[in-house]
């Protein structure tokens, strides 16, 4: 198999006497969607919390394209790359959508917004912005205050903002949360599509989206992987149903 684009070894957490995360050790392929699967309190935001640098490990690694990120804070892991939309909104509510995705750019780009006077530079950021709304279907809504978006809109526009970074891959953190039937069908089309640009590693509460969308899924019990495999193994798998969706079903 191919390098993965990120590599999670042996991550492991623990807050006071309880493991959040337990020797977890996985991997996000090209071209794929893995989603992370669990009950309540499995340890699935720990996990994030551990790739995108929240939190520390207490031991283990994650590897971003073949360089070893465990050390980097939030900022440098998301400017090497890595992407992110959380459940908690990173947007500014008062600027518009456009405004919100420049100002991602800028921060990739790496000077603070005084000194962003050239015209030129202006323009490029703009282009770009204008894109990336493009891409998530927002560019009639691009002079909107992001306030004012619709919920299902807001989503998209935090995943504008990080897909204007030019990430490796993609963390997302319950992207259908809120969104009516049609706002996740859409959604659902969209991350089908991006996931060839960056890979996506995703936590969804959504059953439905997870098994229509994921190439892999990883089921998260008491902080360890307890099954990894395409979404009808994980479906046949006993194990996986006594645990987690026969408790769903039942
Ligand atoms: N900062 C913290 N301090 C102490 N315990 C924590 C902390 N963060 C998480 N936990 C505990 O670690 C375990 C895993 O929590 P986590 O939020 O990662 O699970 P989750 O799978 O994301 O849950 P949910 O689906 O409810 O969001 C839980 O028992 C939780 O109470």
């Amino acid at each position: 198999m191919a390098d993965p684009v990120l590599d999670l070894r042996g991550l492991s957490k623990s807050f006071g006497a309880l493991k959040a995360t337990d020797d977890v050790t996985l991997t996000l392929q090209r071209g794929e969607i893995h989603a992370l699967i669990g009950p309540n309190g499995a340890g699935k935001s720990t996990l994030m919390g551990l790739v995108s640098g929240k939190i520390a490990p207490d031991a283990g690694q994650v590897w971003l394209d073949g360089a070893d990120i465990t050390a980097l804070s939030v900022a440098r892991r998301a400017k090497a790359g890595l992407g992110r939309s959380f459940q908690v909104s990173s947007l500014i509510p008062d600027y518009s959508a456009l405004r919100n995705v420049m100002l991602a750019l800028q921060g990739r780009q790496g000077h603070s917004y005084r000194f962003l006077r050239s015209v030129n530079r202006d323009t490029a950021l703009r282009e770009g912005a204008r894109a990336a709304l493009t891409r998530v279907g927002l560019s009639p809504r691009a002079s909107v205050e992001a306030a004012m978006l619709s919920h299902g809109e807001r989503r998209l526009l935090e995943i504008a903002v990080a897909l204007a970074m030019g990430p490796k891959c993609f963390l997302l953190d319950e992207p259908m949360a809120g969104l009516g039937s049609e706002g996740t069908t859409r959604l659902v089309t969209f991350l089908n599509a991006l996931k060839h640009e960056a890979p996506i590693l995703l936590i969804e509460h959504d059953m439905d989206a997870v098994f229509r969308l994921a190439d892999r899924i990883s089921v998260l019990v008491y902080g360890r992987i307890i099954a990894t495999g395409a979404p009808a193994d994980i479906r046949a798998n006993p194990q996986v149903r006594a645990a987690y969706l026969g408790e769903e079903t039942a």
